[in-house]
């Protein structure tokens, strides 16, 4: 998988290669590539400007066209498989479905605005897709490409070690996860359920099952909406919320 990255702030990238996290190891393990471009290196005005003020009036900068298609223009020539993606909050909702489907490809341009936005005839024609990490507005699109970054490296086979599995994550299978504990086996009074230290895994299966669902049904209904449950699924559930009533 190979990231190329617009951006105004490449330092702001870092965060990805200097950590020893998930993101770093796959980074240096050569499981996925990023490439960095600045639209200023792109720009042949004399004060390397990138951004100007918008026409009709208004708040704020807009990126300018020139330095941004040329910068792309150079990232389609190193990456001709990849697509254009810019992150904005007009951009569809991001969510596991689409990281997933994100993760297929073999790479991504990715977009980061900054300022007011960028000029609308950089979306007609050099952007392929837009999305959004959600309904907020930030500073700028760094954090959204890192957030996209993060979520689409986790899901690429043999980024996650064996102690950790994309499967069983939040959404992994369309559920929340189930709740987690460790040593000690009891603390201030707070015990961890007996399940959990019985050494029955077909009970301990059954009881994290259980509980993905219950929890789903609780924090995120319109989620569980969406998923088909199994009589067996539908079963636990039933025994879950029955256990809420009484
Ligand atoms: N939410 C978002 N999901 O993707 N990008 C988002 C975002 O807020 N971008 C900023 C919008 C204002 N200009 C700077 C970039």
């Amino acid at each position: 998988m190979r990231f190329d990255v617009i951006t105004l702030f490449p330092g702001q990238f870092r965060v990805l290669t200097a950590e020893e996290g998930v993101i770093a190891r796959a980074l240096a393990r050569g499981l996925a590539e990023l490439h960095l471009w600045n639209p200023r290196d792109f720009s042949h005005d004399r004060h390397q400007r990138v951004d100007d003020r918008p026409y009709g009036g208004g708040p704020g900068m807009i990126l300018q066209v020139a330095p941004v298609r040329a910068a792309i223009t150079a990232a389609r020539a190193a990456a001709p498989a990849s697509r254009v993606i810019y992150l904005s909050p007009q951009g569809r909702l991001l969510n596991h479905a689409a990281v997933a489907q994100l993760a297929t490809a073999s790479g991504w341009i990715l977009l980061a605005g900054r300022y007011e936005g960028i000029d609308e005839r950089l979306l007609l024609r050099d952007v392929d897709e837009e999305w959004s990490i959600g309904d907020y507005v930030l500073s700028g699109g760094e954090l959204p490409a890192m957030v996209l970054i993060d979520a689409v490296i986790r899901l690429l086979p043999g980024a996650l070690g064996h102690a950790e599995s994309a499967q069983t994550d939040s959404h992994g299978d369309g559920l929340l996860e189930c709740p987690h504990y460790s040593r000690p086996p009891e603390i201030d009074g707070q015990a961890v359920p007996a399940v959990l230290l019985s050494g029955d895994h077909q009970a301990i299966a059954r009881w994290r099952l259980q509980q993905s669902l219950g929890r789903t049904w609780l924090k995120r209904p319109a989620l569980l909406a969406q998923r088909e449950l199994s009589a067996t699924e539908r079963s636990l559930l039933n025994e879950f919320i029955a256990a809420q009533s009484t």
